[in-house]
Formats: structure tokens, sequence, C-alpha cells
């Protein structure tokens, strides 16, 4: 079955090394803003990837709004944005025009275009004054930014966020948070923060590649702190 509105993963295993980073995994993704939850290497960001197309899976069926993400056509690359938990791995252009255009100029349009529609988004964002800026002279909370535009200039219908608050201060935090809840997309987000998931109606906690928990917040979170906190208690009796 294929659903034009939900991501979906029949079987999905991911294997490594001899290793299971995802197993045999099953999900139906219709929700509109969907978290990520797990402890370090339980595989958050390889089933963001997979989502994206980045990885194909060793096995299993993902379609993302009906297409195949992996698929080396315009519709099925540009179906869902990917934003890098570290800007430096996102970014390839010097400035922040070009930056945000790359995208529209490696899918075929032409420098003028690309830069209109560039400006025009970046207008209404309201940083137009940026154009010229090089990349590397902004400071992390702008540069997420950057790469944030460079991911909606495509106009994709699913956003997967990988944890996009990291290293970011309160003030700039509370706007990407307010910033994300206001987009028209579907929202993927891998967050290890509690607090910036209480808009979203579904939680997926992975666990050495598996699912441990799927529900809302208030029923999985609960259960993930605990966890999460005995785990700490662990580690100061070494
Ligand atoms: N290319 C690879 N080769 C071998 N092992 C890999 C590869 N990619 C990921 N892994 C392993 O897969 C596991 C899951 O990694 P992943 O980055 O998906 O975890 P994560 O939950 O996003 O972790 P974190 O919270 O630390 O970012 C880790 O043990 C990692 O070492």
């Amino acid at each position: 079955m294929t659903a034009d509105n939900a991501i979906e993963l029949e079987g999905v295993s991911v294997l490594r090394e001899g290793r299971t980073i995802l197993g045999d995994i099953d999900l139906t993704i219709p929700q509109s803003r969907v978290a990520l939850i797990g402890r370090n290497g339980s595989g958050k960001s390889t089933l963001g990837r997979v989502m994206k197309g980045l990885i194909r899976p060793d096995v299993g069926r993902v379609r993302v709004h009906g297409l195949d993400p992996a698929q080396r056509s315009f519709e099925a690359l540009s179906v869902a944005g990917f934003l890098f938990q570290n800007s430096d791995h996102q970014i390839l252009c010097p400035s922040v025009l070009e930056e945000i255009g790359f995208g529209l100029r490696e899918n075929g349009w032409s420098r003028q275009e690309a830069e209109a529609h560039s400006l025009e988004l970046m207008a209404r964002h309201g940083i137009e004054a940026w154009r010229d800026r090089a990349v590397a002279s902004l400071s992390e909370g702008q540069r997420r930014l950057v790469c944030l535009l460079a991911v909606l200039v495509m106009a994709p219908r699913v956003l997967i966020l990988d944890e996009p608050f990291t290293g970011l201060d309160i003030p700039t935090r509370l706007r990407l948070v307010a910033f994300i809840r206001e987009l028209p997309q579907q929202v993927v987000m891998i967050s290890h923060e509690p607090e910036s998931l209480k808009d979203f109606e579904r939680v997926l906690w992975l666990e050495e590649g598996r699912l441990q928990a799927d529900g809302r917040p208030t029923e999985v979170m609960p259960e993930f702190l605990a966890v999460m906190h005995r785990g700490s208690e662990v580690a100061a009796s070494w």
C-alpha cells in the first residue's frame, strides 16, 4: 500500500559491518509532527537518512508521500529535505545567496531564476541583507537558518531535522522552535530535548535500531526520561 501523504517503511533493515543498525522497522507515519528519540547510537540519524534516501536499506521498502526517496529523479530527490546536525556538513557555497539557491541551480534553474526565488524566501524571513555575506562569517544559529532555507527553497513535502537545536542559545532555540511550529511541511525531528517536542503528535523511541515505543509524547516521554535518568545513575556509580 502506498499513501501520498505519509512516510511508509516496510521491514526496513540497515546492516553495517555485520551489525544490525536498524532492524525490521515497520512504520506508517501520516502525522505532521513526529519525533525520533533514543540514546546515542540507537539509530535515529540512520532512520532519518533512510527517510531522506541518503541510505538505501539493505532489506525492506521506503516510500515518502508515495515516492522512493532514493530514486534519482528530481521529484523523488526533493520530496524530503534533510537538515544536518552539523551545518558544516551541509554548506557547500561561499555566500548566503549562493548557498540558498544551490539546490535550484543543481536542478537546472538559471542563476537569475535561482537568485530571485532565493531572495524572495530570504525576504520572507527578514534576511535579504545577508545575500552577499560569507556563510563562514555567520554564527551557528544564523548558519542553521541559512541551511533550513536552503532546504525549504526546494519546497519539500517532508522536512527531516537532525538535532536542530544542538549548540544554540535559548533565544535562538526558541525562535527556531517557533519557526518549525509554523512550517506547513510534515516534520520528522530527531531531538534529545523534551521541551522542543511539546507540539509533536507522535514520538518514536529507538533502542539498538529497533522501535522501543511509539505513541503520543505524554505516553512515551515519561518512561523514556525515567530510563535515561536510571542510565545516568548507573554511570554515576562507576
Ligand atoms: N557507516 C557505518 N558503518 C558502521 N557503523 C555505522 C555506520 N553508520 C552508523 N553506524 C553505527 O550505527 C549506530 C547508529 O548510528 P546513528 O548515527 O544512526 O545513531 P544516533 O541514534 O543518531 O546517534 P547520536 O544520538 O549519537 O547521533 C551507531 O552504533 C553507529 O556507530
